[in-house]
């Protein structure tokens, strides 16, 4: 796997190591090759030992499955000399948007395509986004506000019961969801006792990922205004998400709709009604929690996900997806209990 030494790297290491079918190969970094897994990563049971190497193409290619890791524009530049024989699931943004446009204008570097985008339990018109993931060798794994943002609001899309314009997203994030290098904003003594807004005003890169994903559902364009937050804990996303409700549509009819959806879906959980997400009950686990409720007085439907930004929000359906493409059960060595409290 290349990105070993990060947040999301160390996670898919956790899970590789419990994971009946799956043997650590070589575990790549960039500038921190040379160095011990265990000192960035002490977590890591029997793989502290391991020497991190160089991101050499050549040597992932020699694996069944290349997990990518790295940042923005790093992981085109990795998968594009790798064997078409391998499976590559990129935890990256690079290959996630299919609209070259927006890639540009979010992320202000060249366009490298799209690949089959890996949030199996998506709906959309006519389907699931994992109708794509079966025995596909490029998987995209989505970003962690999308996951829980789309999982939240694409069962109404899907059903017709909203309308496509004016929803509204304020989601908060744990720390971990900005990666391990050092940043001011993330100093403890400003994120510690403290909420912060950032990305406002329609500038975050999630925004067309998130548009992509609820247009997909609705089968017509959706207009989003999405504001993240950043929460002083190391992990999980709690995102609030609201949007107007067909005229007519009862309360019974709308839970039915995200009953509908996910029933038989082991990763996404519709709580009972009047038992709220929380981030606690998620944590390490590859999955979201839902709930949902009609504000009648604005017409709206108010649904809120939690996940853990690293587990269901990257790792954890990273390896979900390596599943899919292996044609193993999609559910094979993913953990759905959470760490509480
Ligand atoms: N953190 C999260 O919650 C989520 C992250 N993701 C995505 O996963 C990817 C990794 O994120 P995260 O783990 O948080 O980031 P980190 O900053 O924690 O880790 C980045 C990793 O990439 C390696 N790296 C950096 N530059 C290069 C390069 N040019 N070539 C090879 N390796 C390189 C680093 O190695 P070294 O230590 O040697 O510098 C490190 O192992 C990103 O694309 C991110 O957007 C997706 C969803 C959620
Ligand atoms: C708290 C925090 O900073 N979170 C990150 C999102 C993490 C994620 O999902 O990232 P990718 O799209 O990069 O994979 C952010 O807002 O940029």
């Amino acid at each position: 796997m290349a990105g070993a030494s990060g947040y999301a790297g160390g996670e898919i290491l956790r899970l590789l190591l419990a994971h009946p079918e799956f043997e650590v190969g070589e575990v790549c970094a960039a500038g921190n090759a040379g160095t011990l897994l265990g000192e960035h990563h002490p977590h890591l049971g029997s793989l502290v030992d391991r020497e991190l190497s160089a991101t050499d193409p050549a040597v992932l290619a020699d694996h069944d499955v290349v997990f990518l890791a790295l940042p923005h524009g790093a992981s085109a530049q990795v998968a594009a000399e790798l064997p078409d024989s391998v499976v590559v699931i990129d935890c990256g943004a690079d290959f996630r948007l299919t609209d070259g446009h927006a890639w540009v204008r979010f992320y202000d570097t060249p366009y490298a395509g799209s690949w089959p985008y890996g949030l199996p339990e998506l709906p959309r018109r006519g389907g699931k986004a994992r109708d794509d993931l079966r025995g596909t060798r490029r998987i995209a794994v989505p970003g962690c506000y999308p996951t829980a943002v789309s999982l939240a609001l694409a069962p109404g899309f899907a059903a017709d019961l909203l309308e496509p314009e004016d929803v509204v997203v304020v989601a908060a994030s744990g720390t971990s969801g900005a990666g391990k290098s050092a940043k001011p904003h993330l100093l403890g003594a400003e994120v510690m006792g403290s909420m912060s807004p950032y990305g406002v005003g329609g500038v975050h890169r999630h925004v067309p990922e998130i548009v992509q994903n609820l247009s997909a559902a609705a089968g017509a364009p959706v207009t989003l205004s999405f504001t993240p937050t950043l929460a002083p804990m190391p992990r999980g996303i709690l995102a609030t998400c609201t949007a107007r409700l067909r005229p007519g549509t009862t309360p019974e009819r709308a839970r039915e709709a995200w009953e509908r959806a996910y029933s038989g879906e082991e990763f996404v959980r519709l709580l009972p009604e009047g038992r709220w997400p929380t981030t606690g009950a998620v944590l390490g686990a590859n999955i979201a929690h839902l709930q949902l409720a009609v504000d009648e007085a604005t017409g709206r439907v108010v649904v809120t996900a939690a996940i853990d930004n690293l587990t269901k929000g990257t790792a954890g359906a990273a390896v979900q997806c390596a599943n899919l493409a292996l044609g193993l059960p999609e559910t094979c060595g993913l953990p759905t209990t959470g760490v509480a409290p």
